[in-house]
């Protein structure tokens, strides 16, 4: 192995602190307690939060693109709890601010804070509606009805007044949590106010960043009110707690640099396993993903018409003899003997390979293969074709580090019984079962190694949502990994770092215009991260 400089990829990436810990209400809700049994009073943490989010609403309202003029209405609508109180403080902040504020509350009985909050509203002559009001009464409504914790439906009025918002496209801002929103969890309680935002107070929780929570949740933002350390420690010390990612945190774990001197097979060497008669282009975008990773040797070794798409494109990427099952050459890749693996420091198996029976026998090697092994699409549904049982245990056995990189369909083939939670927990569950890492794709991509370290991204672009981008995520994290290996500073996290680096390329495209960005456009992007870069 080629000397690489010392790099130390941390241990905990990112931190795992209040910006980055993905938490359950229970768990915020013994942080509060802690800070209230410490001696801070609920009115001043209440007022510390609410203050916090007013300053980010007017932030918001006076910037241009809000297309708000100060005479807009904003409608607050107050629970019952504290969530009401914070939307209490909010409502009297805008009104002395100057916004024309409104609010409304239908319950008789409120905490004891938010009733004072509300009193105080009265007193400063804010009116308070009487009956709910109609969307577009009001540019904008904070909903600040029900917040950390909710675990029923709304009342019927509520879930009506939700539904009516939501098919007038009424702009909402939510304090905290959307109201009719399970945020253990991610899933609407029935009607639930949609919100354009979500002002999430004090810790991230894990349902407001599920993929069923997207659209009710929006744009999410995490609004900080100086969680004393000790008092994070109480979630701490329950174990690795998974953290949200963002573009930002790619600066704090950079990748391996490989040595000046290097050759180009001292720089990683990968081979693909990848594509078919039917998938061609599988193989080519896999390819490119590797080739944008920076990986000095790329190996192909398909059937000869696939391995020349490969090379017409990347004349650079060497094209290893399969020697494949022939009756079967123009069909699925069945190989009778696998190429010698030993020489690579990792192997992609899977884009576009096309269904075909698990051979075991030709499974073997790989499963000896002390590099990193990188399972995705066909690869991981051959495996799926064993008994559930047989695959894990498979997996179990392999003999060095496993990646795989599922979309749901695949995960659920491969990991039928992991289907309880969300899907990080689900993630996690098949990583300690199988001990392997899982990247589990999806709308915000999930990561969990098999030590117990999860990552969410915090951040997903729609718009490359497209066929073939997973064969360029793939191609990418294995000629990442093969680098990582190649030096011997391979570190499950930095499958997690590839996502993101593969969510940046494709935002960054997306700002600068690229409605679609296509998969190859995304590969080019990748190639311009290099590894030296943050
Ligand atoms: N995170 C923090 O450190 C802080 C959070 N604050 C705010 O407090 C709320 C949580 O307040 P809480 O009073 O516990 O809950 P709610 O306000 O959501 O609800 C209170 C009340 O409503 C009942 N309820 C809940 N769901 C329903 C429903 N679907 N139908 C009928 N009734 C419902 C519930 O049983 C309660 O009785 C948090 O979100 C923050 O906004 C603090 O202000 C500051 C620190
Ligand atoms: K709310």
């Amino acid at each position: 192995m080629d000397h690489w400089p010392a790099h130390h990829w941390p241990a905990q990436w990112p931190a795992a602190d209040a910006a980055h810990l993905l938490v359950y209400p229970r768990q915020l809700q013994a942080v509060e307690q802690a800070m209230f049994n410490a001696g801070m009073p609920q009115a001043a943490l209440m007022e510390k939060a609410a203050l916090a989010i007013s300053r980010r609403v007017q932030e918001l309202l006076g910037t241009a693109d809000a297309g708000w003029g100060r005479n807009r209405a904003v409608v607050v609508l107050i629970g019952p709890g504290h969530n009401g109180g914070d939307g209490a403080v909010v409502a009297r902040e805008l009104h002395v601010a100057g916004w024309e504020v409104t609010v409304w509350s239908p319950f008789a009985r409120h905490k004891p804070l938010t009733a004072d909050h509300l009193q105080y509203l009265e007193k400063l002559g804010v009116p308070r509606l009487s009956e709910a009001p109609t969307p577009g009464q009001g540019q904008l409504w904070i909903d600040s009805l029900f917040g950390l914790g909710q675990s029923r439906p709304l009342p019927g009025p509520i879930a009506d007044l939700a539904r009516e918002a939501r098919l007038a496209g009424q702009c909402i801002w939510a304090v905290d949590v959307p109201s009719g929103l399970d945020d253990r969890h991610g899933q609407p309680l029935g009607a639930c106010f949609h919100s354009r935002r979500t002002f999430c107070l004090g810790l991230y929780k894990r349902g407001l960043v599920q993929a069923t929570a997207l659209a009710v949740v929006g744009q999410l933002e995490r609004v900080d009110f100086g969680i004393p350390n000790w008092a994070l420690d109480l979630v701490r010390e329950q174990g690795p707690l998974p953290c949200g990612l963002t573009t930002g945190d790619r600066a704090t774990a950079p990748w391996p640099v490989p040595p000046s001197a290097a050759d180009k097979y001292g720089r990683g060497r990968l081979l693909l396993l990848a594509g078919s008669q039917r998938y061609p282009g599988a193989a080519v975008l896999a390819a490119a993903g590797a080739d944008a990773s920076g990986a000095g040797a790329v190996t192909i070794c398909m059937a000869p018409e696939v391995a020349r798409r490969v090379s017409d494109r990347y004349p650079h990427v060497l094209n290893g003899t399969a020697d494949l099952s022939p009756p079967l050459q123009s069909g699925p890749l069945v190989w009778r003997q696998l190429p010698e693996l030993g020489r690579h420091d990792a192997v992609l198996l899977g884009p576009g390979m096309d269904v075909a029976p698990f051979v075991a026998h030709a499974w073997e090697p790989l499963q000896k293969f002390t590099g990193l092994l990188v399972l995705d699409a066909d690869g991981l549904n051959r495996l799926a074709a064993t008994p559930e049982g047989e695959a894990v245990a498979w997996l179990r056995g392999r003999r060095g580090p496993t990646w795989i990189t599922p979309h749901i369909r695949e995960f659920d083939r491969l990991f039928p019984t992991y289907c309880h939670g969300d899907r990080l927990e689900r993630a996690a569950a098949a990583a300690r079962a199988a001990g392997i890492t899982v990247l589990l794709k999806g709308p915000r991509t999930a990561v969990a190694a098999a030590d117990g370290r999860c990552w969410q991204l915090l951040e997903g672009v729609p718009t490359a949502a497209r066929a073939g981008l997973g064969d360029v995520l793939a191609g990418f994290a294995a000629g990442r990994g093969a680098m990582a290996a190649a030096a011997g500073q391979l570190d499950h996290g930095q499958l997690a770092r590839a996502a993101l680096d593969h969510v940046h390329a494709a935002r960054q495209l997306v700002r600068e215009g690229w409605t679609h960005p296509s998969p190859p456009m995304v590969a080019e992007r990748l190639r311009h991260q290099g590894p030296q870069k943050g």
